[in-house]
């Protein structure tokens, strides 16, 4: 269903993200998870959006469909105007290869290859020329220039995230996900990555969407989508740290009725 890249009818300049309809389902007859109810959302190029909802929301599942390393079971997932439709596996990752950029918790970095070889790996993997310069530049602007042979060993969390992050950057991706970039970070250290994450979007119209438990993560972003039992519930612009947490402890709370409601 997915992989076959293709210009969308409907392109519009501006767009870098759009699902349409989107439902996800796991499992089989007798015992199925929706995870994503029928979402639906279109996110400008160059803006940075978090995404929260309580524990099973579908948070990570959005991100998963939206980033084409998973299949939504029905709709529609746009990026750059270009659908993510039907073709195998292969179609799949090139197209993954050619327009999206990931950051992982856990960073993701192969042990074996010093900050310079895992920047410009997806350049490789891609077939495309490796722009050593290009790199340089990007792990210049991380704060990682004098340290292009160390190994991730040798690196810390931080250190870790922002090669991470430069390896995302450097394939000037349409749209860099981002899975609880900060969960395993110091605050400090996570502050660094938000504002280079931020940074991104600021300097280079990059277009982020970032998934985070974090109240003061999601306070980095423009704007803040809630989600809740697989559905967008909210969107909030302009977040703080503050206000952000006063959602989310009202929409546990309403979750928490609406499930005991359903179980009465
Ligand atoms: N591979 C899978 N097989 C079956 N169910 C799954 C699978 N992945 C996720 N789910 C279910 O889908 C729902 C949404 O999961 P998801 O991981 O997207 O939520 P989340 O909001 O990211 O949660 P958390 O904040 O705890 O990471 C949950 O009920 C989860 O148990």
């Amino acid at each position: 269903m997915f992989g076959h890249v293709r210009p969308a009818e409907t392109r519009e300049s501006g767009e870098a993200l759009r699902l349409d309809g989107v439902r996800k389902i796991y499992g089989v007859e007798g015992n199925r998870v929706v995870a994503l109810d029928g979402v639906s959302l279109s996110l400008p190029a160059g803006s940075f959006t978090a995404v929260m909802g309580p524990s099973g929301s579908g948070k990570s599942t959005l991100l998963q469909c939206a980033a084409g390393l998973d299949r939504p079971t029905e709709g529609r997932v746009f990026v750059d105007g270009a659908e993510l439709s039907g073709g195998g596996e292969a179609a799949l990752t090139r197209f993954r290869r050619e327009r999206i950029g990931f950051v992982f918790q856990q960073f993701n970095l192969l042990p074996t290859l010093d900050v310079m070889q895992n920047t410009v790996l997806p350049l490789k993997l891609a077939g495309r020329k490796v722009d050593r310069a290009l790199a340089r530049d990007v792990l210049g602007r991380v704060g990682l220039g004098d340290r292009l042979d160390h190994l991730p060993a040798e690196l810390s969390g931080g250190q870790q995230q922002r090669v991470a992050i430069a390896r995302a950057l450097v394939t000037r991706p349409r749209v860099v996900f981002a899975d609880e970039p900060t969960g395993a970070l110091d605050t400090r250290s996570a502050r660094a990555v938000l504002e280079l994450l931020r940074g991104s979007v600021r300097t280079f119209g990059q277009t982020v969407v970032m998934v985070t438990h974090d109240p003061v993560a999601a306070s980095f972003a423009d704007s803040v989508l809630y989600l809740a039992d697989g559905r967008i519930v909210g969107h909030q612009a302009a977040p703080t740290a503050e206000t952000v947490a006063e959602r989310m402890t009202r929409l546990a709370d309403e979750v928490e009725r609406q499930r005991a409601t359903a179980g009465a």
